[in-house]
């Protein structure tokens, strides 16, 4: 898996125990995969549409750096599925990991549309 995003948790990213809230993170993960998303289909028009069980495995703290891991699973007709994964860059311990998230590319008319690729695609190798 590549690690491609590193974050720094603030003050204001934290719930009232003192770790990282959740939301937060699944937020920072969602931005991630529409990113991703958006490079690898060259389609700025992407939506999430369906993400598998979520595992919250351990907590984060003020201070902490978090980098986002990002893995394709498939390439569909519409859709691309990718999984991911949250960890303490310091420690390499996971606090999140989702098997399956499937993103949707869209057509100007708001409905999916197919996107031809069917392999990961380096920015370098586009150049
Ligand atoms: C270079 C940089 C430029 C940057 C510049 C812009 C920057 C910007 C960055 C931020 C980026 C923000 C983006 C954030 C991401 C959101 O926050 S998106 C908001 C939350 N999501 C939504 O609102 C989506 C709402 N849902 C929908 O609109 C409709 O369900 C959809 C997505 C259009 C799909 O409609 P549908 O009728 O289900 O379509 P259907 O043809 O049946 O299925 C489409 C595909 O989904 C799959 N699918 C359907 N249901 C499921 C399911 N339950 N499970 C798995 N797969 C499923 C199908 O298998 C199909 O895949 P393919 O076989 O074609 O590959």
């Amino acid at each position: 898996m590549r690690f491609h995003t590193r974050k720094w948790v603030k003050p204001e990213d934290l719930n009232p125990n003192g770790t990282l809230f959740g939301g937060k993170l699944l937020a920072w993960i969602d931005e991630e995969l529409a990113l991703y998303t958006i490079i690898q289909l060259e389609n700025t028009r992407i939506v999430t549409k369906h993400m598998s069980e979520i595992n919250f495995r351990s907590s984060a703290r003020q201070g902490d750096i978090i980098e986002i891991g990002i893995d394709v699973v498939k390439f569909g007709n519409t859709s691309l599925t990718l999984k991911c994964e949250a960890r303490n860059m310091m420690t390499r311990e996971t606090i999140i990991s989702i098997d399956h998230t499937t993103m949707v590319s869209l057509g100007a008319d708001e409905k999916p549309k197919a996107h031809g690729k069917t392999e990961i695609e380096f920015i370098k190798d586009r150049l």
